[in-house]
C-alpha cells in the first residue's frame, strides 16, 4: 500500500504529495486524515494523508517507508482534507499551510532525536552504569536531548556509544502539549483481599493503614495528590501499598474542561414569535433536505435570532446531524457560552482563542470522538471534524474578524458554504446588518429553473414582544465647539449621562476606533482631506507632514489651515478610551467606569469578568472600543453614547461607511432590550453624512441603497471581487522590476483568457490589473512593500490566474527572491 502524503513545509516546491510505502503494521490503522511521521531528506517531518492507493508515482524500489503512525484515529477526515486542497488553491497558499490551520496547536507535532541501547552486553561494557540503567533495557528510548541534560557530564561517552552502535538513534514526532495524564489511585479489584490485608497492617505503618482505609472508604479512584493531601501522607506510602497490590497506581488520561467549575441552568425552548416560526420552518425544512442552501437571517437587533438558532439546531440533531455555530471571537461571550450550553448541556464543544491550547485541544478532541454535536466557536471552529454536518450559523456574518490575516487567509463564510456542500447541509447567516456582498447576493432575483445558488433572504424586522427601536438623536459637535463646548462630551450626552446615575441605570459609551491610522479633520466646519481620485480619506503621515491615497498613491503637502474654511483648528484625530475616562471622572466625581479595550483585556478571561461585573451592576458605565458593541443584553442599560462616530468613517477603506453604520446600528441595539425603554446619542462632525443619517432611522435598506451607489461608480465589491498582491524585498530597484514583471505576466495571461477588459464595459467576465504601487505601509521590518489590485467580475477562476502569474517567481537564490503575498478578498487594502 502506498500512501500520499503532505509534508509539512510550506514552500512552493514541495506544495504536492509525496508518496511512501505503507509499512504492513500500519495497513489496518492507517486512513485518509492519519497524521504521520514520514523521513523527508535527512530529516523526519510531520504530514497528512491525502489518499491510499496501490500504485507509486516513482519507482517502488525507491520509495521509502512512512516512519509513524501518530493517532490512534485520525485528526483529519476525508473532506477536511480535500476542503484544504480547496483552501490553498483558493487563497493561493500551500496544501500543507491550510491544513495546518485545521488542527489544534497541540497537534503540531516537531521531530525529536531519541537513543536506545541497541546490545545490552555491548551497552554494560561501553557505558557508565547509572546511564545504562537510566536508559533502560533494550528496545527502549529515551530524549536525547533530556539524556543529556541529566548526564552532562557523559556526553562524549554517548557520543561515542553512538558512533558504534552501541546506542542507537531514531527521530519520532513529539506533539507540542501532550494528552495530560495523571497518576491516578484505584481500589483493586480484589476488594475483600485488602480490608482483610488493612487489618493484619502492623502499627508501625500507620500511615499506609490510613492511606488503604481512606480509600476503601471513598471507593472510587482518586488522583494520587489529592489522596496525598486529603490523608497527610506521602507518594512513597502509597506507592509501597501498590507494590503489595492493595492499591492500583495507574496513569489515567485526565480532559481539560474549561466549564467543568460552572452549572449551566437548563433551558426549554420558547414559544417562537410568528416572525422568528416562518424564518424557523425555511431553515427546518432545509436541514431536512439535506441539500445544501445558503440562507440570509436578517434580523433587527433584538429580533430574537439566537432562539431561532437554538431550535434549528434543535430539529438538526433530531435527524441525527451535527451543527456548527460560528460568532466573531469578541463577542463569544459568557452570555453567549451559557445560552448555548444551558439549551444543549454536554453535547457542546467551545473553541476559543482564550482557552489554553490543552483546554482547547480537549475540546477539539470531543468533537472528533463523536462526543459532542455542536460546536461554538471563532472563525477555525469551521473545520470542526464532524462527519456529518447538517447546519452551520454564523453570528453577525458581517464581522471582518471571520477573515484570517495570515495565510491561509481565509474567509469563514465562504468555507463554510464550500464545507455544506461537501455535507449537503444549510448555512444561515444572521445580522441585523448584513455585508452587502451578502446582501446584495441575496437579493438578487433567482434564476427560475435549477437550484439557486445565491442565498435566500429570510427577513425578521420586529424586535421580540414588539418593543421599539431606541430612538437614536445625533449631535453635530461644530455647533457645540461653535456654543464654547470644549469637551469631548455633548451637552445632551452629558445630561443623558448624569440622569443615568441619578435614576441608577447603566450607560454603554463607544469610542469608535478602529486601527492606528490618523486622519485631518477641521474642528470648526467638519472637512476631511479626501483623495481626488479615490473618494475616500487620505492619510496622514506624520513623518513627512503629507497626506496620502493608500489607494491610488496621490500625495499632497499637509494643510496649516482648513482648505474649506480657513480656520486653524485643523486636527489629526485620535482620542484615547483612556481619556474619556479621565474626562468622566473630572465631570461626575465618584462614577463607577469599566473601560474595556485592548489594555484591559490581554488576561485571560478579563472580558468576560469585566462584563460580568458590569452585568452585576457594579459599575454605571462601560466605556470601550467596538468591543462593548455587540451581542450584549443587559436589562438595566437604558443610554448608549457614541463619543465621536466619524473615526472609522474617515478611515481610508472603502468599506468606512459600511463598518460605519454597522457600528452605530449594532451599538444603539444594546439599549432598552428589556422592560426599560432606551435611547442612544451619537456625537459627529459628520450629521449628514448617509451612514449617520440612516443609522439614526434604522433604515438598512436606505443605507445600502446609497452605499451601493457609491460603489458601483467607484468600482469596489460587491460589483467586483479583489484580490490584493503584496510583494516585498529589501531592494528597492529589484522589487520594482520584479513587480512590473509580475503584473505585466498576469495582464498576459488575463488578455489570453480574454478576460483583461475594463470592468465598467459592461456584465461579463472582466479583470484589471491595478498597480503595482508602493504600499501605504511601504516599508516594513526592512523590506520595501509594493502592491497590486486586482479587481474581476464574473464566473472567472482569478486566483488560478494568480497561482500562474506567480510561476515564475517561485525558485532562485533566496537573497534574490520577492516575497509574494496573496490575499484574496481583502478586508482592507492596507
Ligand atoms: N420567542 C420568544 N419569546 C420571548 N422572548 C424571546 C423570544 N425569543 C427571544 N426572546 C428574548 O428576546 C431577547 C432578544 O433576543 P436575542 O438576544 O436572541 O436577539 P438577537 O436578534 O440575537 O439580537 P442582537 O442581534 O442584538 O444580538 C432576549 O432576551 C431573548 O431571550
Ligand atoms: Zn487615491
Amino acid at each position: 500500500m502506498i500512501a500520499k502524503v503532505i509534508v509539512d513545509v510550506p514552500s512552493r516546491q514541495t506544495d504536492r504529495p509525496f508518496d511512501y510505502e505503507v509499512p504492513s503494521s500500519m495497513e489496518e490503522w492507517i486512513e485518509v486524515g492519519s497524521r504521520v511521521g514520514v523521513p523527508f531528506g535527512s530529516r523526519v517531518l510531520q504530514g497528512f494523508v491525502t489518499r491510499l492507493t496501490d500504485e507509486a508515482d516513482i519507482d517502488r524500489r525507491r520509495l521509502k517507508p512512512l516512519s509513524e503512525l501518530l493517532d490512534p484515529v485520525p485528526p483529519l477526515l476525508p473532506d477536511l482534507i480535500e476542503l484544504a486542497k480547496w483552501l490553498s488553491e483558493k487563497y493561493c497558499c500551500s496544501w500543507t499551510t491550510a491544513l495546518q490551520a485545521m488542527i489544534p496547536t497541540a497537534l503540531k507535532g516537531k521531530a525529536e532525536r531519541l537513543v536506545g541501547i541497541q546490545d545490552d552486553q555491548a551497552a554494560v561494557l561501553a557505558l557508565p552504569p547509572e546511564l545504562a540503567e537510566w536508559i533502560g533495557t533494550s528496545g527502549k528510548f529515551v530524549k536525547l536531548e533530556t539524556l543529556l541534560s541529566k548526564y552532562p557530564e557523559h556526553a562524549r561517552a554517548v557520543k561515542a556509544a553512538l558512533r558504534d552502535g552501541v546506542l542507537a538513534e531514531r527521530t519520532s514526532i513529539r506533539d507540542r502539549l501532550a494528552i495530560r495524564k495523571v497518576l491516578t489511585v484505584f481500589v483493586p479489584e480484589d476488594e475483600s483481599a485488602a480490608r482483610e490485608a488493612l487489618a493484619k497492617l502492623p502499627a508501625r505503618a500507620a500511615k499506609q493503614r490510613e492511606v488503604l482505609g481512606f480509600m476503601l472508604e471513598h471507593g472510587g479512584p482518586l488522583p494520587l495528590q489529592e489522596l496525598i493531601a486529603a490523608t497527610g501522607s506521602s507518594a512513597p506510602s502509597v506507592r509501597s501499598l501498590a507494590e503489595k497490590g492493595l492499591l492500583d497506581l495507574r496513569e489515567v488520561e485526565q480532559r481539560r474542561d474549561p466549564y467543568a467549575d460552572r452549572a449551566f441552568e437548563r433551558t426549554e425552548p420558547l414559544p417562537l414569535t410568528e416572525g422568528q416560526r416562518e424564518v424557523y420552518a425555511r431553515i427546518a425544512r432545509a436541514i431536512g433536505a439535506g441539500e445544501p442552501q445558503t440562507m440570509l437571517l436578517h434580523g433587527v437587533t433584538g429580533s430574537g435570532k439566537t432562539e431561532v438558532y437554538l431550535q434549528s439546531i434543535q430539529y438538526c440533531l433530531e435527524r441525527g446531524k451535527q451543527a456548527i455555530v460560528l460568532v466573531p471571537e469578541i463577542s463569544l461571550t459568557p452570555q453567549m457560552v451559557e445560552r448555548f450550553k444551558g439549551r444543549f448541556g454536554d453535547a457542546v464543544a467551545v473553541l476559543h482563542s482564550r482557552l489554553s491550547s490543552g483546554e482547547r485541544y480537549d475540546e477539539w478532541r470531543k468533537i472528533r470522538d463523536r462526543q459532542v454535536q455542536v460546536a461554538i466557536g471563532a472563525r477555525s471552529a469551521i473545520f470542526a471534524p464532524f462527519e456529518r454536518i447538517g447546519l452551520i450559523i454564523i453570528d453577525e456574518e458581517h464581522e471582518s474578524s471571520y477573515k484570517q490575516e495570515e495565510s491561509p487567509k481565509y474567509h469563514a463564510r465562504d468555507v463554510a458554504v464550500r464545507r455544506a456542500k461537501q455535507h449537503g447541509a444549510a448555512v444561515v447567516l444572521g445580522s441585523a446588518t448584513p455585508s452587502l456582498e451578502t446582501y446584495a447576493a441575496a437579493s438578487r432575483p433567482a434564476p427560475a429553473s435549477e437550484q439557486s445558488r445565491e442565498p435566500a433572504l429570510l427577513p425578521m424586522p420586529d424586535r421580540v414582544g414588539g418593543r421599539p427601536m431606541p430612538p437614536v438623536t445625533v449631535v453635530d459637535m461644530r455647533e457645540e465647539l461653535k456654543d464654547g463646548n470644549r469637551s469631548m462630551f455633548s451637552r445632551l450626552l452629558h445630561r443623558s449621562l448624569a440622569e443615568r446615575l441619578e435614576r441608577g441605570e447603566q450607560s454603554v459609551l463607544l469610542l469608535n476606533r478602529r486601527g492606528y491610522s490618523t486622519f485631518v479633520m477641521c474642528r470648526s466646519c467638519g472637512y476631511t482631506a479626501t483623495c481626488p481620485h479615490c473618494d475616500i480619506s487620505l492619510t496622514y503621515h506624520q513623518k513627512s507632514r503629507a497626506l496620502r491615497c493608500h489607494y491610488c498613491g496621490h500625495a499632497e503637502q499637509a494643510p496649516a489651515a482648513c482648505p474649506s474654511c480657513q480656520s486653524e483648528h485643523i486636527r489629526y484625530f485620535g482620542t484615547g478610551t483612556q481619556r474619556v475616562e479621565e474626562e468622566l471622572a473630572k465631570l461626575f466625581p465618584g462614577i463607577r467606569v469599566i473601560r474595556m479595550d485592548v489594555d484591559t483585556t490581554t488576561e485571560k478571561n478579563a472580558h468576560e469578568k469585566l462584563l460580568k461585573q458590569f452585568g452585576d451592576r457594579k459599575a454605571d458605565v462601560l466605556l470601550g472600543t467596538q468591543m462593548v458593541a455587540k451581542g450584549l443584553d443587559f436589562p438595566y442599560v437604558t443610554l448608549v453614547g457614541v463619543i465621536a462616530a466619524d473615526t472609522s468613517l474617515n478611515l481610508p477603506d472603502f468599506r468606512a461607511a459600511e463598518r460605519t453604520f454597522q457600528l452605530l446600528t449594532q451599538v444603539a441595539g444594546r439599549a432598552g432590550r428589556h422592560h426599560l425603554p432606551g435611547e442612544v446619542v451619537v456625537q459627529t462632525y459628520a450629521p449628514e453624512h448617509y451612514a449617520i443619517v440612516t443609522a439614526k432611522k434604522h433604515d438598512y435598506a436606505s443605507f445600502v441603497a446609497e452605499e451601493l451607489r457609491h460603489r458601483g461608480a467607484m468600482g469596489y465589491p460587491p460589483y467586483c471581487r479583489l484580490i490584493l498582491v503584496t510583494m516585498s524585498h529589501e531592494q528597492l530597484p529589484l522589487l520594482s522590476t520584479v513587480s512590473e514583471r509580475f503584473s505585466a505576466g498576469l495582464r498576459e495571461l488575463a488578455e489570453h483568457e480574454g478576460v483583461l477588459l475594463p470592468l465598467g464595459s459592461g456584465f461579463g467576465r472582466a479583470m484589471e490589473v491595478l498597480g503595482p504601487v508602493a504600499s501605504p505601509i511601504a516599508r516594513m521590518k526592512d523590506r520595501y512593500r509594493f502592491q497590486c489590485v486586482i479587481k474581476y467580475r464574473g464566473n472567472l477562476d482569478a486566483s488560478a490566474l494568480v497561482r500562474k502569474a506567480l510561476e515564475p517567481f517561485a525558485d532562485g537564490p533566496p537573497q534574490r527572491q520577492v516575497q509574494f503575498s496573496v490575499d484574496v478578498d481583502p478586508q482592507v487594502i492596507l
